[in-house]
């Protein structure tokens, strides 16, 4: 039933189902209207809110069929990447909360614990579920718990390496286990590699299960018994398997395949879902999608079927209804051409997102230079490892939050080596909607104690391109440039450059030294205004690269009375941090008081929101620091050292 067709219904079906128990009452044709009716909701609520459409209404049938066939939340259900769990939020009694989708105080756009028994884990890094379910179904069997765990993975997130990992496991482990890949060929653009190719010429091969069956049952009737039985079933099956399908790498990994089944059948998906249920084994169900299916714009979207328009949209276009404008990852992606223009060894890499992180852009113009190497980043930090070796400079584009998980790599395989890598984290710092999961906060922390490693944040789109310069430029060790979501900051010039730091206003006096890093400059500037109207001089100073320390700062933080830092990123092992082992190294015995966001797990909302509950407003930093410099002003005693300036976390 079409979109339209169900919209006459008005959602009346839908609104009787309260948990899943009723969805498991329907007849096929009441589903048939429900599956139209949940598509009309999404769409409707949706584009109201931004989110994550396309993924989602490509498993409305899915995700009933999974309700009806297990038993949530005694069966537990594993989303990987998380992002297309909104029909299981809506099957279990949430529906209400979709106008408040992504939004303050509202429903998360992934999992989440807290919101219902339904949700287990609470993840949007892809590739993890797997090894949850491992997990998961080794603990069941130890405790003699029968119940079934069941993981929905996307062909996308089926190209990182833990899954790999966990299906090794799995098949070694060989406890029940149902894993559902929702396969719709694409991750935001169409899934690359082998592991793609295998899945489509499976899904060019529905007839191989019927053809294994049949010869099984033929072979079934021969005097063969025991081991040549097995041989020459086993012969049999290898070669009809090379014949009919490709190798068929499941069955070899040791994990019952079946499939493909048309993801848009309930009936079927819930035939398959039955059959691995009672397996006793792993089992992978390899269901076909259409990502956005139902819905045109994002049937026709050919760069990522409206895969997460970042904000309301069109219902009947689409397209986003904010205005269009100039973010930071478009000076990036054109400043990355220009330089590409220029030098022939730089390449791009991209894990799977060209198109969020702007690497497209270089594409379009050098196809021949950019790899996409699917949701795989530690694999892009050591295969940029190796395009430097081979002579390149790699330039890796990802998104802040999704460079943790290649720590190691960064470490060892690329600074240990001394290898020009340069890294460019697209949203660091507070996101926004995506919540505690996404947010790019823990990359000047982690990274920073990287020896080698040089940290760039640029403030506005001319530092962004020019830092990015400065670390293409590096030839002796890896560099990081990472600037915040949205719209870029209006360009903010410098004052003068001392050594490789800019000051960005100065006063006739000395008290405050405001460090503000990257994208905070603007808020330094209006810190500086208000804290100028009770009377103190704040010179504001962007030290452009934030590691290593640079020492120029230090010197400027002996210039002053106090020494205060602002930063889009955890405090712990932060600026603030860095600055102040830096001034206990130098004995520079000014007070440093560093302000930024707390380790900790902040919930969703807008930036804004977010920066403002954790007093990161001009006016909150404005009201601290005149705080403490008239502090000092009441108690002139000899300054305490740096590291004596308080408690954090
Ligand atoms: C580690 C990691 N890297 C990148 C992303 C960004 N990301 C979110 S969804 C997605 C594509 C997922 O494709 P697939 O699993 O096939 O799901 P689909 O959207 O097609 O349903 C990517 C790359 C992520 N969530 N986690
Ligand atoms: C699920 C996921 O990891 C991404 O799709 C995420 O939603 C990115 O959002 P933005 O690209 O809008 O920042
Ligand atoms: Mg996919």
């Amino acid at each position: 039933m079409s979109v339209e067709e169900g919209t006459a219904n008005h959602g009346r079906l839908l609104g009787t189902v309260r948990d899943p128990q009723d969805v498991k009452r329907m007849t096929v044709e009441q589903l048939d209207i429900l599956a139209a009716e949940i598509r009309d909701f999404l769409i409707a609520k949706v584009s109201r809110t931004g989110g994550h459409i396309g993924p989602n209404l490509g498993v409305v049938e899915l995700t009933l069929a999974l309700h009806r066939v297990f038993d949530s939340p005694r069966d537990r259900f594993l989303f990987d990447t998380g992002h297309q769990a909104y029909v299981h939020k809506i099957l279990t009694g949430r529906q209400a909360g979709f106008d408040k989708l992504r939004q303050r105080g509202g429903l998360s756009g992934y999992p989440n614990q807290a919101e219902s028994e339904h949700d287990l884990i609470e993840n949007s890094h892809a590739s993890t579920a797997l090894s949850y379910a491992d997990g998961l179904a080794k603990a069941y069997a130890l405790r003699g718990e029968s119940r079934s765990v069941v993981a929905v993975v996307g062909d996308g997130a089926l190209t990182g390496g833990m899954c790999w990992e966990a299906l090794n496991n799995i098949a070694a482990a060989g406890n029940p286990l149902v894993i559902v890949v929702n396969d719709n060929g694409r991750s935001y653009a169409p899934t690359i590699g082998g592991l793609a190719d295998h899945l489509s010429s499976l899904r060019l091969s529905p007839g191989y299960e019927k053809v294994l069956d049949t010869v099984k049952e033929a072979l079934g009737s021969t005097p063969l018994v025991g081991k040549p039985m097995y041989e020459v079933l086993h012969a049999v099956k290898k070669g009809i398997k090379d014949a009919v399908a490709p190798q068929a790498m499941f069955e070899d990994l040791g994990i019952k395949y079946v499939g493909p089944v048309d993801g848009h059948d309930v009936t079927a998906v819930e035939g398959a879902l039955r059959a691995a249920k009672n397996f006793g084994g792993p089992v992978i169900v390899h269901a076909v999608t259409r990502k956005g299916y139902g819905y045109r714009p994002a049937e026709e979207d050919e760069a990522d079927c409206l895969h997460g328009p970042g904000g309301a949209f069109d219902v009947e276009t689409g397209q986003l209804v904010a205005a269009p404008s100039v973010k930071w990852t478009h000076v990036f992606a054109d400043e990355l051409v220009a330089i590409a223009d220029e030098r022939p060894d730089v390449v791009g890499i991209t894990a799977a997102m060209a198109e969020p992180t702007g690497i497209a852009t270089l594409a379009r113009k050098h196809p021949d230079r950019v790899y996409d190497v699917g949701i795989a980043e530690q694999h892009a930090a050591t295969s940029a490892a190796g395009l430097a070796l081979g002579g390149l400079h790699p330039v890796v584009a990802v998104y802040a939050t999704f460079l943790n998980r290649a720590f190691d790599q960064v470490l060892l395989d690329v600074a240990m080596h001394k290898l020009p890598v340069t890294f460019v984290l697209d949203r660091a710092g507070i996101t926004g909607p995506d919540g505690p999961s996404h947010y790019g906060i823990w990359d000047m922390s982690v990274f920073g104690v990287v020896p080698g490693l040089r940290i760039a944040a640029p403030r506005d789109a001319g530092s962004l391109r020019e830092e990015l310069r400065e670390a293409v430029a590096v030839d002796d060790g890896p560099t990081i440039v990472r600037f915040p979501t949205g719209t870029v900051a209006a360009d903010l010039p410098a004052v003068r450059r001392i050594g490789a730091v800019d000051v960005l206003a100065e006063s006739a006096r000395t008290d405050v030294l405001l460090v503000a890093v990257g994208s905070f400059a603007q808020l330094g500037m209006e810190v500086a205004a208000r804290v100028a109207e009770q009377g103190y001089g704040v010179t504001v100073v962007d030290p452009r690269w934030v590691r290593p320390v640079p020492a120029e700062l230090v010197e400027l933080a002996a210039a002053h009375r106090l020494v205060v830092t602002v930063e889009d990123g955890v405090r712990v092992g932060g600026v603030g941090d860095a600055l102040a082992q830096a001034m206990r190294d130098a004995d520079v015995r000014v007070p440093l008081r560093d302000l930024g966001v707390p380790a900790d797990w902040h919930p969703h909302g807008t930036r804004a929101q977010i920066l403002a509950d954790l007093g990161l407003t001009a006016q909150d930093v404005a009201r601290d620091v005149t705080g403490w410099i008239s502090g000092l002003d009441a108690q002139p005693v000899e300054p305490v050292r740096a590291d004596e300036a308080g408690a954090k976390n």
